[in-house]
């Protein structure tokens, strides 16, 4: 045994019951104490080193469970091989082709917009930030979808200013399709600063970026038909009043329209709006009502079903995604070119706004009735009042405007759109993720 190991077990469990010799005992204590000092001492170093670090450190504890925070996250980009691919991507590809920037490529709306652009030959270059409002494996299997087609999806945020200028440098985009934002309308009581920071601070950093390239490319970009809010003419058409949005999400989407005319007006950026109208198809959103409806019914889940005061009827001009991209890609071609180069205005731009719609609202009951008949399952139906979280009973577009400007003509019905999203829906959740586009 050591000496270590006698002195250990010599120790008094009791002070004064073992006697000791005293003056060995006084030099023993005398080294306790100094003993205990040293080790004080160092321990508060050794915290405070740890304080500091912990303080001063750039990432440290970026909240990734607070969902307005979750797209701060940082990214990958940059690199030799990485400006061959993004150039490679939004290469131009046939005689009239142009090339484009798609935020928010890996969404529903972005992944459709990219497929067909690429399908007639424009260069198209992808931008997402890949967050998790909804599954973002459903954006990562869209991902791989639009990479067979040849479309690189750039993993980054817009509000992420270095990495939009590295874009910019590596390709002189002619236009930006900017569909990347915080969507749902009933979301936005839960988590309001996510909105701000992608429908306002991400548009307005995307524009800042815009306005000084040179070129300056020509944007279209996604509003909504929320903004019509509490306007209750119908149909809803481009000169109604839009000063009173029912939602956040909603006046997000308004005040876009109002910075789009800013920066129109300073820079001579060209900028057209499309108000979406409930926009629904394969690869749609697993949190709109079709989507997650058609998932409880296969479920035997109880769906709620809103209805309005007095029992009355909730409805929606469900717009089919097909129609939708033809509507963006109208929008995209009828575009002028920017006037401005550098940052500094050289004339006056176009400014436009569009409804895309369907024209055809449909009770959100009947959207039940569809989905039951094309599931062949009986929906536990549960209606229950509109909540008083930012919906509105019905919309209805007008579409007059986009027909003449944009020669934009939706041609399917809820039935048709509805059958097609069940094909897709059953093929990619029964497996077959890869093949269901
Ligand atoms: O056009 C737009 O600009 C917006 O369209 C979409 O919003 P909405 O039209 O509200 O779609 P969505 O949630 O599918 O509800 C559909 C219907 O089901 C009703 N609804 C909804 C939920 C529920 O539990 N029960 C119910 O009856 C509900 O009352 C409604 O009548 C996009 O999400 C939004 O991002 C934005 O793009």
């Amino acid at each position: 045994m050591s000496k270590q190991m006698s002195h250990l077990d010599n120790n008094p469990s009791t002070p004064g019951k073992f006697k000791m010799e005293k003056s060995a005992y006084a030099h023993n204590r005398l080294r306790w104490h100094s003993s205990l000092a040293k080790l004080t001492f160092w321990s508060f170093m050794f915290m405070g080193m740890i304080l500091i670090f912990f303080f001063r450190s750039p990432s440290s504890n970026p909240l990734p469970q607070d969902p307005s925070r979750r797209s701060l996250r940082t990214y990958n980009w940059g690199g030799p091989a990485w400006e061959k691919r993004v150039r490679s991507s939004a290469r131009i590809r046939s005689r009239h082709g142009i090339s484009v920037l798609v935020t928010g490529a890996a969404g529903f709306v972005g992944t459709h917009v990219s497929a067909a652009l690429k399908r007639r030959g424009d260069g198209v270059l992808g931008l997402d930030n890949f967050n998790d409002y909804y599954d973002p494996s459903l954006k990562r299997a869209r991902q791989a979808f639009l990479e067979r087609s040849g479309v690189f999806i750039v993993e980054g945020d817009i509000n992420d200013s270095a990495l939009l200028r590295k874009l910019f440098e590596v390709v002189a985009f002619t236009h930006v399709m900017h569909l990347a934002a915080q969507a749902g309308v009933r979301y936005a009581m839960e988590n309001p600063g996510s909105y701000v920071h992608s429908n306002i601070a991400g548009f307005v950093s995307l524009l800042e970026i815009c306005k000084s390239a040179n070129p300056q490319p020509a944007i279209v970009w996604a509003s909504s038909s929320s903004v019509y809010g509490l306007n209750s003419k119908v149909p809803f058409s481009e000169k109604d009043r839009t000063d009173q949005p029912a939602s956040l999400y909603a006046a997000t989407k308004k005040a876009g329209e109002e910075i789009a005319h800013t920066y129109n007006h300073i820079y001579g950026l060209s900028l057209t709006g499309l108000r979406f109208f409930t926009v629904y198809g394969p690869w749609g959103r697993p949190d709109m009502a079709y989507f997650f409806f058609t998932r409880d019914i296969l479920k035997g889940k109880s769906i709620p079903i809103f209805e309005a005061a007095n029992h009355g009827t909730v409805a929606r001009d469900f717009t089919y995604i097909d129609d939708i991209v033809k509507g963006c890609l109208g929008a995209l071609d009828t575009s002028e070119k920017s006037t401005g180069s550098g940052g500094k205005k050289k004339g006056a731009a176009q400014l436009r706004v569009y409804n895309l719609g369907n024209t055809w609202p449909v009770p959100v009951s009947d959207l039940v009735s569809i989905l039951e008949r094309l599931l062949k399952v009986n929906a536990k139906r549960k209606v229950m009042k509109l909540p008083r979280n930012g919906d509105v009973p019905f919309t209805h577009a007008n579409i007059s405007l986009a027909k003449r400007e944009l020669g934009y003509k939706p041609t399917t019905d809820l039935q048709s759109g509805l059958k097609k999203f069940v094909r897709w829906y059953l093929s990619y959740y029964s497996g077959g993720k890869k093949a269901a586009g």
